[in-house]
């Protein structure tokens, strides 16, 4: 285990949170808390691996508070274990229904919590990987497409309660067929790569979110901006790629490898839903690429 890893004691009782404290301190750091409500507040600033409860389940508080852990995919992957002074059979049933990974009884040991808290610090370092594994993308390590589908989605919810606005950029690499054609698809993957990484500077500056959506596209997200914004870095993307100077000599439209982009812009009406945006988009990026603009633009 490593020091910086952080487990969350959330206990009532001021004894059991200094032996919980002392007993795990060696192996993580250890974050304390007395109710749920500065629990959720800790958890909300803190990446938190691992979460001790004492909280009751039999109260509604308690099994409020881990219903909002679980429900919540900030939080869902927590581990949570429950410390509880019930050791009734409903109890611990209902603590692991409802998404408890553990359930030990008081009096406990201090060893076997050591033991256990070990043990689900481990398997959460595992699911971690394995997270991050199906959500990057092998070749340019950006976020992969599984990972865009969730941030647009969960993007969209928020800026239509907030009433912000959102813009979803597609972004394609011209002609690209020719260019695997003429450097092989292995200089094919370098140049997509290049791009990646010029558009992925570009969009974190301006704190978007960026992602490889398909072959050679990528998904783009930004929020709050106003159209002219947006405008301006679609401007700073294609001016990345132009400095790349990435010789192109087949394609029809521009001696180094160029970018079109198609773009849906939402403020406030977000009726349209995610797919039929992501639709619009395309037809977007389609127009611009056969029309041979730089980008254009749907304002809804
Ligand atoms: N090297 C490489 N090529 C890829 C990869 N993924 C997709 N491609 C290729 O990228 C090309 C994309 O083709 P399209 O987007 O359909 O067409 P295009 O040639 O870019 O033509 P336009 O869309 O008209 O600009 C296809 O030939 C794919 O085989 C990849 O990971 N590496």
């Amino acid at each position: 285990m490593q020091n910086n890893t952080y487990v969350l004691v959330v206990d009532s009782d001021p004894l059991n949170r200094v032996v919980l404290e002392n007993t795990l301190s060696e192996d993580c750091r250890i974050m304390l808390s007395d109710n749920s409500t500065s629990a959720l507040q800790l958890i909300a600033k803190h990446n938190v691996d691992l979460i001790i409860t004492d909280i009751t389940l039999v109260d509604d508080l308690g099994g409020l508070f881990l219903q909002r852990l679980k429900e919540s995919p900030d939080t869902y992957m927590i581990p949570v274990i429950i410390i509880s002074s019930s050791n009734a059979y409903s109890d611990e049933v209902r603590g692991l229904q409802m998404g408890a990974v553990d359930y030990i009884t008081k009096p406990f040991s201090p060893l076997i919590v050591k033991a256990r808290v070990k043990m689900h610090l481990a398997l959460k370092q595992k699911s971690d990987l394995l997270e991050k594994l199906a959500s990057v993308d092998g070749l340019t390590e950006l976020p992969n497409r599984r990972l865009f589908d969730k941030h647009f989605a969960q993007q969209w919810q928020l800026c239509q309660s907030e009433k912000s606005s959102l813009a979803l950029l597609l972004v394609d690499i011209d002609y690209f067929k020719e260019y695997n054609d003429e450097y092989g698809y292995a200089g094919g993957d370098e140049c997509l790569v290049k791009v990646a990484q010029a558009l992925k500077l570009v969009v974190e500056q301006q704190k978007g979110f960026i992602a490889r959506y398909d072959g050679v596209r990528f998904g783009i997200t930004v929020s709050g901006y106003s159209a002219h914004q947006v405008e301006a870095l679609t401007t700073a993307m294609h001016d990345a790629i132009d400095k790349l100077l990435l010789s192109h000599q087949c394609s029809p439209i521009c001696a180094h490898v160029s970018i079109s982009i198609g773009i849906v812009y939402t403020r406030e009406s977000f009726s349209l839903g995610v797919t039929n945006c992501l639709q619009q988009a395309d037809c977007a990026l389609v127009a611009a690429h056969t029309n041979q603009e730089r980008m254009v633009m749907i304002n809804r």
